[in-house]
């Protein structure tokens, strides 16, 4: 697992430490406790987590709308806690482009697809800009909506189309919240290969928050966030058997942060009813963690 804090310049999104306190009529949220997330340019990652875990907190943060309580937070080089106001709208213009899960946030209803991404390109300045929409519209094989209004395109096309005009600036990131939360499951699949597809034919590194169970099929790298931390993850590779035939495989990992330190599944705890201490023992190849028998059995007197 990587260094979130090694300064490797190719680290498209660096996040360490990061904290995010919300105060609601006196009462304090933390939404993200301390959470640490490299993602390396022009990878494609889901995040995925309970409602409440941090992911929109997350993305808010990345996508430059709102900032951090502490912490550090990088995204394609830049450090999102020093952006002045200017450079801030110049940010969200051209380093990152966003999908969101409602359509109406995406797309304005009253313009046609090209239209969108004209008027995406007109406001950043992006030059050629009937060629880039014609080539988005095919890349992600909505070319036959590019006459419509929204809601004469199914919810999938509208989507495609919603990305084409994410990335009519050349943004270096993709930001994706829930993107598929409207869709059936068969036009999510659709949707998140159309992701893949922009990720693998463009380079743009691409970040999607979803709920969407399925979606670590679709993407090599699924990150969980649990109480505002990432807590594990899912690395998905193609393995060969003994016959030569290639097939999927998927692999959990815990999280382990630059100091050490890493999360228990809930289900290990009770199962071993580990709690306060364990006992640590470095073995040739691996840690092994043990209850504190003495604490168990003690508890066991008590009661
Ligand atoms: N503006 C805010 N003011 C107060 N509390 C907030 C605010 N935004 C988020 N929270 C709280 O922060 C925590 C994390 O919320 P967040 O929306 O990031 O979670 P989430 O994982 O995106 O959830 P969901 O999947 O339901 O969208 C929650 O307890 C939420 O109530």
């Amino acid at each position: 697992m990587t260094d979130v804090t090694s300064p490797a310049p190719d680290a498209a999104i660096r996040c360490a430490d990061l904290v995010r306190i919300f105060t609601a009529d006196g009462v304090e949220v933390q939404a993200l406790q301390g959470l640490n997330l490299r993602v390396d340019s022009g990878e494609l990652v889901a995040i995925v987590g309970a409602s409440g875990s941090g992911k929109s907190t997350l993305l808010g943060i990345l996508s430059g709308l709102d900032k951090p309580t502490a912490g550090s937070v990088s995204v394609a080089g830049r450090d999102l806690l020093t952006l002045g106001n200017r450079e801030r709208v110049d940010y969200r213009r051209h380093t990152v482009g966003f999908v969101w899960q409602q359509t109406s946030r995406n797309l304005l209803g009253y313009l046609t697809a090209r239209e969108n991404l004209a008027l995406a390109m007109s406001v950043a300045r992006t030059g050629d800009r009937d060629r880039r929409a014609a080539e988005l519209l095919e890349l992600l094989e909505v070319a036959h909506c590019a006459d419509r209004r929204p809601t004469e395109m199914s919810g999938g096309e509208q989507q495609r189309v919603a990305i084409a005009v994410a990335l009519a600036n050349e943004p270096r990131v993709l930001l994706a919240d829930e993107p598929t939360g409207e869709l059936d499951e068969a036009t999510s699949a659709e949707v998140l290969e159309a992701m893949r597809g922009v990720n693998r034919e463009l380079g743009v590194t691409t970040l999607i928050v979803t709920h969407d169970p399925t979606v670590s099929e679709h993407v090599a790298r699924t990150v969980q966030i649990r109480d505002g931390r990432t807590a594990t993850e899912v690395l998905r590779r193609t393995g060969v058997n003994e016959h030569g035939d290639e097939h999927m495989v998927a692999e959990e990992f815990a999280v382990l942060d630059r100091v050490g330190r890493l999360q228990l599944p809930q289900e290990y705890l009770t199962t071993l009813g580990m709690r306060d201490r364990v006992r640590l023992a470095l073995e040739q190849d691996h840690v092994g963690v043990w209850p504190h028998e003495d604490r168990r059995e003690s508890d066991g007197d008590d009661s």
